[in-house]
């Protein structure tokens, strides 16, 4: 099976163009793809699919074969797909997805390829809905980006953000009151414009970023007062941009993608 191998902002994603491999259980193969040691290695599988609402359908799963309603990285990165594997010449694209359809800007001739992505309204679930692990209590945004998140605002004085204990994180992804699991995103903002953030995805564990994590997270420092409408958002993969507008209310995230490798995946799926 040939697939394309792809990373925006270091959430690495498997593409695979289901016109042409047939893939009999998009699950299983994206458990097995995913995984570091014994598949290719990545935070996913991303089917390329023909649609007959938009240009084409993105159908995503995470590394525990669990489907993913929206993936910001990862549509931005099927733009560069679709563009520089010949399957369309438009720079403008509709990418239909689980949580409806996306447009896309491409910017190919940028130093590196740059994607800009309208993410639909973000749905402000609760501004402050609190959360008690093993006695400690939290306050959580939680936000919809077409797929579920918790945002945590650190104090400024949370310290290096590659410190941060990921393991609160991934316990508020998996607390029982959010039924099929949350992407937890820990942020500490850096200025009204700026915020470092590390996220715990579900179904893949933490990755390098996160771009619904980012949207939701400049969402909830908007709502909250403490950030402004455009946000540079910094996580250990490097560095997404989102764009939040008055009128009309959509939220838009633009960051680089990259080809890392193609290849021929030979184990059984
Ligand atoms: N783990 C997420 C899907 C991937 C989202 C993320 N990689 C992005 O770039 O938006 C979920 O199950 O909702």
């Amino acid at each position: 099976m040939n697939f394309t191998k792809m990373q925006g902002c270091g959430n690495d994603y498997i593409y695979v163009d289901s016109e042409k491999e047939k893939i009999r259980n998009p699950s299983a193969l994206a458990r097995r793809i995913s995984d570091r040691h014994y598949g290719v290695g990545a935070d996913g599988l991303i089917l390329i699919c023909p649609s007959d609402r938009a240009d084409f359908r993105m159908e995503m799963y995470n590394a525990d074969g669990s489907r993913g309603t929206m993936c910001g990285n990862g549509i931005r990165c099927l733009g560069q797909y679709v563009y520089q594997n010949g399957k369309t010449e438009k720079k403008e694209l509709e990418i239909e997805t689980d949580s409806g359809i996306k447009k896309l800007w491409l910017y190919p001739d940028d130093k590196n390829f740059r994607v800009r992505v309208c993410m639909g309204v973000p749905d402000i679930r609760e501004k402050h809905f609190a959360v008690s692990i093993r006695g400690r209590k939290t306050e959580v945004v939680l936000v919809s980006m077409g797929n579920p998140h918790a945002v945590i605002f650190l104090p400024p004085d949370a310290g290096s953000f590659r410190q941060w204990k990921m393991e609160y994180a991934r316990e508020i992804s998996e607390y029982s009151a959010f039924r099929g699991g949350i992407n937890a995103e820990l942020v500490r903002m850096t200025s009204e414009y700026g915020m470092k953030m590390r996220v715990w995805e579900r179904g893949s564990g933490e990755t390098l970023s996160c771009g619904t994590g980012a949207c939701a997270a400049a969402a909830a420092a908007a709502v909250t007062g403490r950030g402004k409408r455009r946000m540079k958002i910094e996580m250990p993969g490097g560095i997404l941009s989102t764009e939040w507008k008055t009128g009309s209310g959509l939220m838009y995230l633009e960051g680089t993608s990259r080809i890392i490798c193609k290849g021929d995946y030979t184990d059984k799926y």
